[in-house]
């Protein structure tokens, strides 16, 4: 559904009166869609439900004109514009990624997404040019510049995954039951029948026949039935899709036969050395199995890189969960890579899975996203179904830091539309939390070992407890790398937390962060004078009101010797 400026929009859904599930808002009208269709379980049916209900809702969308640049204050346009309409409390605490893919690569794709909540793009390295990947790149710095967005951008690495790059058609196949196929790495001209080329030179090593070939996680399964050189006969045994470039895993007896490919290929370094050349955020790499090469790539990064970048371990694989302490903690955040994560570890325990690697991440302060499927009929249909907004909700209920569309995005019509379910869900769903008051009851161990670390995180769980019991409308802390910011939003406060930086990697970094809305602005080494001067700028832009309650944590450090003696907890009222 294309929304234009200033248009009518009309939903056809049935509403089921005082069980609004969705609020899809746009601009300053708020549209309450009910439970529709809840009765027509299949997607045709679906379908056919929202043709033939009748319109209830209608409402004017106010397109990009409200969006004003506020460059001077440093706080990006999509917060100021919550700010504005929802007030302190009001303001999303869950971050939201979005795969770019060539459904929302131009640059008002990437401003719809932007307005949309968007906190930081993903460039997944598996598909498309480096051409491309820069083009986008560029595209958001520059809305970034220009609009005054403040969208992060992470690149993905490829890793040594065996995917299928040539089955003959344009889009899938189906591989029917006792139907024999050849898996070859072997390039040729045109397409050949039952013939699947794979982009890896030594896919077929160390598989011997009988071995299992597991098509993306389940979709279809093979025997190996002979081995020709290094090419493979196989035999159908499970019948299924074959997707353009579905992912080929080989299983004996239970487990997976193929070890050994390194983590980070040298391709990936050549697309990680291209990440640091275009300045983005995060790095992210995938079928992460333990802290090595996680350490290797940020020693890499200092050395090469001349700002900071942060380094995410996917979580996708069932070794890296036996090693996930150290994993979580060598690494600045994880990502719970929930599609590749389901081919190794049974579906059934994934949830279970999600919950412990977000409980862990939680512990040791990292901020963790949860990924893959979370929408994904939307890559095909207008609304989500009901089992994916109950995910979502439940990802949000954990308190996950972020939540990433992945095909929804990338190449779905429903982009916009998915990222307004995301943004909807976690807005009702923190809400909840917030009124049961559910963050109080999770009391996280102790990180710090050295003492300044100690009283810094003393200092943050004890501000929390205080905004939390005073009934606080915001916190505002004065952070140089983020870390006071970092050990704030690990509390869960129901406040948000605004955190002034001068440091813009920090910022960037902070995007990825539950509740934290990071904003750049200079700061002295007077703390009386960044807090009137912050304070000042945000009620000058009419965006406090009087009387409203701010706990304000610091934490600037002009020297070592003296820094506890810098670090405060203030609570003013705005008058
Ligand atoms: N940069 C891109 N160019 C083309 N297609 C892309 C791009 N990024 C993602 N996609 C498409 O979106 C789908 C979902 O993205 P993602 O989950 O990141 O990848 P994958 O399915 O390969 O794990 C991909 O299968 C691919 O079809
Ligand atoms: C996010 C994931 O990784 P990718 O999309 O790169 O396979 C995943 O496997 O869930
Ligand atoms: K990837
Ligand atoms: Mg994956």
């Amino acid at each position: 559904m294309a929304v234009s400026s200033d248009s009518i929009l009309r939903f056809h859904q049935k509403i089921f009166a005082n069980h609004p599930i969705l609020e899809l808002e746009n601009g300053v009208s708020r549209i309450a869609v009910g439970a529709g269709g809840v009765s027509c379980s299949t997607r045709k049916l679906r379908s056919k439900a929202r043709i033939g209900a009748k319109a209830v809702a209608e409402a004017r969308v106010k397109g990009l004109e409200s969006f004003k640049v506020n460059l001077d204050l440093g706080l990006d346009a999509v917060a100021e514009k919550e700010l504005r309409e929802k007030g302190f409390l009001g303001m999303r605490k869950t971050k939201l990624v979005c795969t770019i893919g060539p459904a929302c690569c131009s640059l008002e794709d990437l401003e719809r997404l932007a307005r949309g909540g968007m906190n930081v793009a993903r460039l997944n390295m598996c598909h498309n040019t480096k051409e491309w990947h820069r083009d986008v790149i560029k595209k958001i710095k520059r809305l970034n510049e220009e609009k005054g967005f403040c969208v992060s951008v992470m690149i993905d690495t490829e890793g040594s995954q065996i995917h299928v790059v040539d089955h003959g058609a344009p889009s899938s196949l189906k591989a029917e039951e006792g139907s024999v196929w050849v898996f070859t790495a072997q390039k040729f001209e045109g397409s050949l029948p039952f013939t699947i080329r794979a982009n890896y030179e030594g896919f077929s090593e160390g598989i011997m026949v009988g071995d299992e070939l597991i098509i993306d996680g389940g979709m279809a399964s093979f025997q190996v039935v002979e081995r020709m050189g290094n090419d493979l006969r196989c035999k159908c045994t499970d019948p299924g899709l074959l997707l353009p470039r579905a992912k080929l895993s080989f299983w004996r007896d239970g487990k997976l036969s193929h070890q050994g490919l390194p983590t980070i290929s040298e391709k990936d370094w050549a697309d990680i050395d291209f990440g640091i050349s275009e300045g983005v955020d995060f790095v992210a790499v995938s079928f992460v199995n333990d802290a090595e090469p996680i350490k290797h790539l940020k020693n890499h990064i200092s050395t090469k890189a001349s700002r900071s970048i942060r380094v995410l371990a996917k979580i996708e694989s069932l070794e890296s969960l036996r090693k996930l302490e150290e994993i979580v903690e060598a690494s600045d955040g994880i990502m719970v890579a929930r599609g590749d994560l389901g081919v190794e570890v049974p579906l059934e325990q994934i949830p279970a899975v999600q919950e412990e690697i977000t409980r862990i991440c939680r512990q040791l302060n990292k901020p963790v996203i949860i990924a893959s499927q979370l929408l994904e009929s939307m890559v095909e249909y207008p609304t989500p179904t009901r089992a994916e907004v109950a995910d979502v909700s439940e990802a949000v209920r954990q308190s996950a830091d972020a939540m990433m569309l992945s095909g929804e995005s990338a190449i779905g019509s429903y982009g916009e539309k998915a990222l307004s379910v995301l943004r909807m869900v976690s807005n009702r769903m923190e809400l909840q939390c917030h009124e049961e008051n559910r963050q109080n009851a999770l009391h996280q161990p102790c990180l710090g070992v050295s003492l300044p670390d100690r009283i810094s995180e003393e200092i943050c769980n004890s501000a929390v407890e205080m905004a939390n019991n005073l009934g606080i409308d915001a916190i505002f802390v004065y952070t140089k790398h983020g870390e006071m910011a970092s050990l704030l939003s690990r509390n869960r406060p129901n406040p948000p937390i605004f955190a002034f930086t001068d440091d813009n990697d920090a910022r960037m970094a902070l995007n990825l962060q539950w509740g934290v809305i990071p904003i750049l602005v200079d700061l002295s080494d007077d703390m009386e004078s960044n807090i009137s001067k912050t304070t000042d700028l945000i009620k000058s832009k009419g965006m406090m009101k009087d009387g409203s309650s701010v706990l304000i944590v610091s934490d600037l450090t002009p020297s070592c010797a003296t820094r506890t003696a810098f670090q405060s907890i203030q609570v003013k009222t705005i008058v």
